[in-house]
């Protein structure tokens, strides 16, 4: 069993950790880290546990500590953060000294050397870790996933980008509260609501989309060469983003050749069945009334991205439009940092 710490334990994707690492059959938990006001504490103190599932009982007696590198046990190989952004980028480089950091924060994503990888994507990007433990003189690396509207809609651009030439995309997002961490939005602003800004989501998803799907050339990043616009809103949703996407092509394609190579995507994960990959990375539905996020953001267990209404879009030439779901806090967060490090703990440790 490779020992693992949780940092940001106590929050939201903290949480999401857990429970996707209760029972992990690679992976056991041996530090969980939060901020001062939680260090000292059992974790079941320090914590306002908000999942359906339980608390494992196996993390409720641990002691939480000071998220410190010094603090870490030496026998724990892998750290999962999921710290806020700002306290990432300051600490993120001092565990990558000693620590494999697999990070879900935002705050290294786009940085050189720094691998942001979705295992069926673009898990070639890992090449990149040789030259940042050089560059940097660390013993070990971090490896980043995106964000979470960003990773479902680049699993489904994937077999589309593969198969056919894509001009642009438009992409109008419906966010799911739990996005914004526990305290993010109270319930007065969103209740009988839609807030229509996420601070820097927009950017995010241009960015690391085009990243994601770009091409590694001498160790730098290409990014994909199309344009892509997106509008990010919040809405009264638990867990579960849906995104409304519109795809322009160079030509014209056939709409059922386009569902099946979706329906037939698979990757990396899939041939080394990896334990947290699901099946399929995205599933199609037919219904007109799918997909809805209480429906299907727990596919593959919140791994699989769910598309429907894939149709073609009669007022533009070459396009096309669907609706799609993911699960924020699994596939979009904590499941995709671990999917990360199975890959790793496979291929390079
Ligand atoms: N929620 C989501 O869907 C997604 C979130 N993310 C990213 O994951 C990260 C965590 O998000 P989320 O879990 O929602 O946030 P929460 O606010 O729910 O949790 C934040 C966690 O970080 C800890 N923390 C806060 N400040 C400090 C500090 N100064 N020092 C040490 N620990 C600190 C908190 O500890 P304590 O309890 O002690 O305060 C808590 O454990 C963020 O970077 C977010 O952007 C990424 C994708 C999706
Ligand atoms: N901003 C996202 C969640 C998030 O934290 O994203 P990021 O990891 O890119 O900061 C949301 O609100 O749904």
């Amino acid at each position: 069993m490779v020992k693992v710490g949780v940092l940001g334990a106590t929050g939201m994707v903290g949480q999401r950790f857990i429970q996707l690492l209760d029972n992990h059959p690679d992976f056991e938990i041996a530090a969980l880290a939060a901020s001062s006001r939680s260090a000292g504490k059992k974790y079941e103190d320090a914590t306002t546990w908000y999942l359906n599932e339980e608390m494992p009982e196996s993390v409720k007696d641990m002691n939480v500590i000071e998220t410190d590198p010094a603090k870490m046990d030496k026998d724990v190989e892998i750290v999962f953060s999921s710290l806020p952004a700002d306290f990432a980028a300051k600490v993120e480089p001092q565990y990558a000294k000693d620590f494999v950091v697999a990070s879900n924060a935002s705050a290294m994503r786009m940085k050189k050397d720094i691998p942001l990888v979705i295992p069926e994507v673009n898990p070639q990007f890992l090449d990149m870790i040789d030259a940042q433990q050089k560059n940097n003189n660390w013993d070990g690396f971090i490896v980043t996933n995106p964000n979470c509207s960003t990773i479902a809609l680049t699993l489904t651009l994937k077999p589309i980008y593969d198969n056919f030439n894509i001009n642009r995309i438009y992409v109008s997002t419906m966010q799911a509260i739990s996005g914004a961490g526990y305290n993010g939005v109270p319930s007065m602003a969103i209740l009988d609501n839609l807030v229509p800004y996420i601070g820097g989501e927009e950017e995010k998803m241009e960015s690391e989309t085009l990243h994601l799907l770009g091409s590694l050339d001498g160790g730098e990043v290409k990014p994909a060469n199309f344009s892509l616009s997106a509008s990010c809103h919040r809405v009264a949703v638990i867990d579960g983003h849906t995104e409304a996407v519109f795809v322009e092509l160079d030509d014209e394609a056939d709409i059922d050749k386009i569902k099946k190579t979706i329906a037939d995507f698979k990757g990396l994960p899939q041939e080394l069945n990896l334990h947290s990959a699901p099946e399929h990375p995205v599933l199609i539905k037919e219904e007109d009334n799918r997909p809805q996020p209480r429906m299907d953001r727990n596919a593959y267990g919140g791994m699989a991205a769910t598309v429907g209404r894939l149709r073609k879009d009669q007022a533009f030439d070459n396009s096309f439009k669907y609706v799609l779901v993911g699960h924020n806090t699994i596939r979009g967060a904590a499941g995709a940092s671990i999917l990360n490090a199975e890959l790793i703990n496979k291929q390079i440790l």
